[in-house]
């Protein structure tokens, strides 16, 4: 498990810490752990151009100190200081050790620009001088290295509220930052790598975690020597109508690539006819009126993709959501539950998957809003509904109350098509029939969702019945792995 922090988490940690430490211990730690990835990154540190982008707090400090270590192997070092006040120890080291104060049009010959702006100090968009570096060094073709984390990225948050730096690589110091893991904040970090500098003791229960592979390996269930079909778990999936056909081929063919034990799928004659065809393995109950009575014994259900938003599909959600069974909503199952959010009321597990559309009409914010702040909309929801709440997008977060929020760290923007979140659904819904809990087979289903999203694409464009198809060899790759 990655366990990542807010800013006043880390700022806490690090004041016990000090306390046991000569003074500047904590800076030295991170600016040696800074400069070994400087220099890394640059291949050759002699004779290379490095320029730090300084602001007034410490994270300058790391920056100076860091360059300080360069310019004594013999990088050619130069400063912007672009805060009002620069951290005194660390420039006249960095002065001591041959570096330079220059002006910002350094930046047009650097090999390696450094970004010490702001850290986990920061507050709100950046200001000026500081945007228009930001700006200046994206545009440069120098690789931008951030120290602890790219300026105009909160470090809680992942908000992005103006101009933030966009780097090749982030170091950070002591423990991830959720900010890090979380879009829009995660699509400016590059590769991030993480300086030990004694916070680990320190540190209080996570914001915020993401799983690995061996996680994902541990949580997935496996048929034993005794397991049957119904042992493993049988999945019932309302999703379809007449009009909307693929949702319930699309939902149906991700559960069973999600190793249910059975999937018996209920639903009108066109959804029938396709879900028959596409998967005869599904066991399938055609319906004439919005009834669950003849569906015969499930152990969780999925409620939802493309099944209408009238009379049939209200009928269906209370009847589902009246069980004593963990569900899952999804897609047109949240439209329903938006008119009428007593349906989510219940003791037995829920599981909603909505975008950042259907969760806007949900809990009643804009959309925008959301898409800005995904975790905290997240966590407010899975708050105010009282159900698990996945929310899909460009990180998908799993929020449930109490725990922290697991962030995803598989997916690609391939998986930006139609039909892909059906899919989500159906292997979700196959985690909850085989026993995880919401919380985990929300993340866990996210996870396979996005490594499978890899695997289909392989840098191409992929249909959401890819994804599907995908997932085995996702379980395989993942298992291999670990
Ligand atoms: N506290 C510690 O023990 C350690 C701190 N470290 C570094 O110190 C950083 C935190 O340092 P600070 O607390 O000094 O804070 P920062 O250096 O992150 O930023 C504070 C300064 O930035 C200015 N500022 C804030 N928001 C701004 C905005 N939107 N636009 C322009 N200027 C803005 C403030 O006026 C303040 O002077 C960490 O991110 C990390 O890089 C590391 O050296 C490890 C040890
Ligand atoms: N930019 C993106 N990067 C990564 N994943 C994405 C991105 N946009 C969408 N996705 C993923 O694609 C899926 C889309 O689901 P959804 O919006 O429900 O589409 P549909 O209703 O057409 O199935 C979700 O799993 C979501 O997380
Ligand atoms: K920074």
């Amino acid at each position: 498990m990655r366990t990542a922090y807010t800013a006043d988490q880390i700022r806490a940690a690090e004041h016990t810490l000090m306390a046991t430490l000569p003074p500047g211990t904590l800076m030295q730690r991170a600016a040696a752990g800074l400069a070994a990835a400087c220099a890394a990154l640059l291949g050759k540190v002699y004779g290379s151009r490095v320029v730090l982008l300084v602001g007034s707090g410490d994270n300058g400090g790391d920056a100076l100190w860091a360059g300080e270590r360069l310019a004594r192997r013999g990088a050619r070092v130069a400063a912007v200081l672009a805060g009002a006040k620069t951290h005194e120890a660390g420039l006249a080291a960095f002065l001591r050790a041959g570096g330079r104060v220059a002006e910002r049009d350094a930046l047009g010959t650097a090999d390696l620009v450094v970004d010490g702006l702001v850290g986990i100090g920061a507050s709100g968009a950046l200001r000026e001088p500081y945007a228009g570096l930001a700006e200046e060094a994206n545009a440069g073709r120098a690789p931008v290295v951030a120290v602890d984390v790219p300026s105009g990225v909160d470090a809680s948050t992942g908000r992005v509220e103006g101009a933030a730096v966009r780097a090749r690589l982030t170091v950070t110091m002591g423990a991830l930052k959720t900010g890090l893991l979380v879009d829009p904040g995660a699509a400016r970090t590059g590769r991030v790598e993480l300086v030990d500098i004694g916070l680990g003791p320190h540190l209080p229960g996570p914001d915020v975690a993401a799983l690995t592979d061996g996680d994902v390996a541990g949580l997935l269930p496996r048929p034993g020597n005794e397991s049957d079909k119904y042992r493993r778990g049988v999945l019932g999936v309302l999703a379809g109508s007449d009009l909307y056909t693929g949702a319930a081929v699309l939902a149906v063919g991700g559960a069973l690539r999600a190793g249910a034990g059975m999937v018996r799928y209920a639903g009108p004659a066109e959804p029938v006819a396709q879900v028959r065809a596409a998967w005869p393995e599904a066991v399938i109950t055609p319906l004439d009126r919005p009834s669950i009575e003849d569906v015969g014994r499930v152990q969780a259900w999925v409620l939802g993709p493309g099944l209408g938003t009238g009379d049939w599909a209200h009928e269906l959600a209370a009847q589902v959501l009246g069980t004593h069974l963990p569900v899952l909503v999804d897609a047109d199952g949240l439209s329903v539950v938006a008119g009428d959010r007593s349906l989510l009321r219940r003791s037995a597990p829920t599981l909603i998957t909505p975008h950042a559309g259907e969760l806007a009409r949900l809990i009643r914010a804009g959309r925008e809003d959301i898409e800005a702040a995904r975790l905290e909309h997240a966590r407010a929801a899975a708050a105010e509904l009282g159900v698990t709440v996945l929310l899909k997008g460009s990180t998908t977060v799993v929020a449930e109350e109490s725990r922290p929020v697991r962030v995803n760290p598989t997916g690609t923007s391939w998986l930006a098509t139609g039909g892909t979140g059906d899919v989500l659904s159906g292997v979700a819904g196959a985690l909850l029939a085989q026993g995880l809990g919401p919380y985990d087979a929300g993340s866990c289903a996210a996870y396979l969702h996005g490594l499978a999203g890899r695997l289909a694409a392989d840098g191409a464009p992929l249909a959401a019945a890819d994804v599907a198809t995908a997932v085995p060899a996702a379980v395989r790759a993942l298992t291999a792995r670990t």
